[in-house]
């Protein structure tokens, strides 16, 4: 069985694969990996695959050393199942390639767009013939809301729970749909610039972060919360042997 390992700059996500499938996930700090030990436990795992975004600390690090089987370490020298035509592939993000080579595992012959609604939202495009052209990032829910309140003297600090307005009628409403509907908007803009160009288009939606769309837009996206991990899977099993 493979471990796959996913450490964002909010949250690690762990899980276990057989055969492709997914048997076990977990969602925990990523500061800590103590589900580890339980897991390689309760699994025979033969290999496992870990993609960082972050600076891992002194324990996380050693935990993960301390693992009774080879672990691959994403890097962007790591050989990868689609062409990768970013100009600073030393700079990309591991989740966003993984995101990527999972949406084309399962459709290798169209052109996708990717969003990951986590810390950050992030927008991929592959195309049909598996080449990854690049993206852009920008800011996730979470950091809205806080930059919000960061750099202003008079907003609060809202979240995603409450009233939910088209419009706001207060502080509370405004920042909600402000931050809310900015995300829907940006979304769907996306969603109809890259159609207009690729009419057959597929859009799948993973990340932490779930929002709800106008029925048009929800219509054509695959929402596949685990996109990432099994786009490692799937990495993990291309490398098989050459850890
Ligand atoms: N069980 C959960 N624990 C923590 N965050 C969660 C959970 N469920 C949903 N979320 C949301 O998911 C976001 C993290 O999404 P994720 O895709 O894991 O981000 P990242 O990959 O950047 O760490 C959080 O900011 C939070 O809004
Ligand atoms: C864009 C990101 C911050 C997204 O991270 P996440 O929201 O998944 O925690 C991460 O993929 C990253 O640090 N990328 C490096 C820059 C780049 O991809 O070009
Ligand atoms: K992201």
């Amino acid at each position: 069985m493979n471990l796959i390992i996913d450490i964002g700059n909010t949250m690690a996500k762990v899980a276990l694969f057989n055969d492709g499938e997914m048997v076990e996930v977990l969602t925990e700090s990523n500061q800590s990996l103590d589900c580890l030990k339980a897991l390689c436990a309760k699994y025979p795992v033969n290999q496992g695959i870990v993609a960082t975004v972050i600076d891992l600390n002194e324990r996380v690090l050693a935990d993960l050393a301390a693992l009774p089987f080879p672990l691959l370490w994403l890097n962007h020298e790591t050989p990868l199942p689609v062409v990768n035509l970013y100009e600073t592939p030393e700079t990309l993000g591991y989740d966003r390639m993984a995101a990527v080579v999972g949406a084309n595992e399962q459709f290798p012959h169209r052109n996708i767009l990717v969003i990951d609604a986590g810390t950050c939202i992030t927008y991929e495009f592959i195309d049909s013939k598996g080449q990854y052209h690049g993206g852009n990032i920008s800011p996730g829910m979470q950091m809205r809301f806080k930059a919000l309140r960061q750099f202003t003297g008079r907003l609060p600090l809202v979240d995603t729970n409450g009233r939910k307005l088209p419009m706001g009628r207060d502080t509370e409403t405004a920042i909600r749909a402000g931050v809310l509907k900015g995300m829907e908007y940006e979304i769907s803009g996306y969603i109809e610039s890259m159609k207009h160009k690729y009419p057959e288009l597929l859009v799948f939606l993973t990340g932490g972060d779930e929002f709800s769309f106008d029925s048009s837009v929800k219509s054509i996206i695959f929402a596949d919360r685990f996109l990432v991990l099994k786009g490692l899977n799937r990495i993990l099993n291309y490398n098989n042997g050459r850890i």
